[in-house]
C-alpha cells in the first residue's frame, strides 16, 4: 500500500498492512446497540467553551477537511461529560460518503447517517503536546456529531461555501472567527466509549463522545464536500467521494450513555 486512503487499493481492508493496531482491542468506529448501552449516572454534562478567535485555518488534507484551532492556549476547551480535566480543541473535520445514504463512521444500531462531525481535544492538562497525548489512552477526546439529511444548515455553509478555495489537497485558507459550537446539536445527550483515531496511525487514545442528536445537513452541501480533490496539482485529479472507516468490532466495550 503505497500511501492510506479510501480506494480500493489503498482503503480500510489494507490499512492493517501498515498499521497492525487496525485489529487491536480498542478500534473505531463502533456500531452502537442502543438496547446495549449503560446509563451512568456519574456521567456529567458537556460543557464545551470556544472563542470563536481560536479558528485559524480551513484545510483539505487530502483525507477531509478540516479547521485547525490556535492550540497553543487553554482558549477553546471541553470539560466534564466522562473527561477529568480539561481538553482541549485542535481540530474539526468530517467524513461523508459518496451518496446521502451511507457516510458516517459510527452507526446506531446498524443505522448510518449521511456524513458525521468530529471536533478534537487533547488533554493539555497532563500531557505537552497533541502529539504525546495522541499516543496516550486518555490523550484525546473526540465528539462525534451525525449529520441527517433534511434542511440546508446555515451554520454549515460557512464551511462549505469555503470548500471551492481548497479544492486540491494541501491547499488552505484563513478561516478564523468560528465558533463550533454552532454545529452542535440542541441536545448534548450522549453515548461514551474507548476507542481510536479512525485514520492511520489508528492510534488507540480516544475518549469518544458520541451526540445522540443529529444536526441537518442538506443533499447540495454534502455535494461540496464530495467535489473536493484527494490529489495534489501535479496528480491526476480525483474526488474524495468518501472517507469513512467502517464500524470495527467492539470486543467486549462498554458503551455509557448520560
Ligand atoms: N477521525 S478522528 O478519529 O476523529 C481523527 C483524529 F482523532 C485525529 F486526531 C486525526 N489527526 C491525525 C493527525 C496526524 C497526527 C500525526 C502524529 C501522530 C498522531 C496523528 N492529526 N489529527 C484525524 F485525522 C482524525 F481523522
Ligand atoms: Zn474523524
Amino acid at each position: 500500500m503505497l500511501h492510506w486512503g479510501y480506494d480500493e487499493h489503498n482503503g480500510p481492508a489494507h490499512w492493517k498492512e501498515v498499521f497492525p493496531v487496525a485489529n487491536g482491542d480498542r478500534q473505531s468506529p463502533i456500531d452502537i446497540k442502543t438496547e446495549e448501552t449503560k446509563y451512568d449516572p456519574s456521567l456529567r454534562p458537556l460543557n464545551p467553551n470556544y472563542d470563536p478567535a481560536s479558528a485559524k485555518i480551513i484545510l483539505n488534507n487530502g483525507h477531509s477537511t478540516s479547521v485547525e484551532f490556535d492550540d497553543t492556549v487553554n482558549k477553546s476547551v471541553l470539560t466534564g461529560g466522562p473527561l477529568s480535566g480539561t481538553y482541549r480543541l485542535r481540530q474539526i473535520h468530517f467524513h461523508w460518503g459518496s451518496n446521502d445514504e451511507a457516510g458516517s463512521e459510527h452507526a446506531v444500531d446498524g443505522m448510518k447517517y449521511a456524513a458525521e462531525l468530529h471536533v478534537v481535544h487533547w488533554n493539555a492538562e497532563k500531557y505537552s503536546s497533541f502529539v504525546e497525548a495522541a499516543r496516550q489512552s486518555d490523550g484525546l477526546a473526540v465528539m462525534a456529531v451525525f449529520l441527517k439529511i433534511g434542511e440546508c444548515n446555515p451554520q454549515l455553509k460557512k464551511i462549505t461555501d469555503r470548500l471551492d478555495t481548497i479544492r486540491i489537497k494541501g491547499k488552505r485558507a484563513l478561516f478564523t472567527n468560528f465558533d463550533p459550537s454552532c454545529l452542535l446539536p440542541k441536545s448534548l445527550d450522549y453515548w461514551t466509549y474507548f476507542g481510536s483515531l479512525t485514520v492511520p496511525p489508528l492510534l488507540e487514545s480516544v475518549i469518544w463522545i458520541v451526540l445522540r442528536e443529529p444536526i441537518s445537513v442538506c443533499s447540495e452541501q454534502l455535494a461540496k464536500f464530495r467535489s473536493l480533490l484527494s490529489t495534489a496539482e501535479d496528480e491526476v485529479a480525483c474526488c474524495l467521494l468518501r472517507n469513512y472507516r467502517p464500524p470495527q468490532p467492539l470486543k467486549g466495550r462498554e458503551v455509557r450513555r448520560n
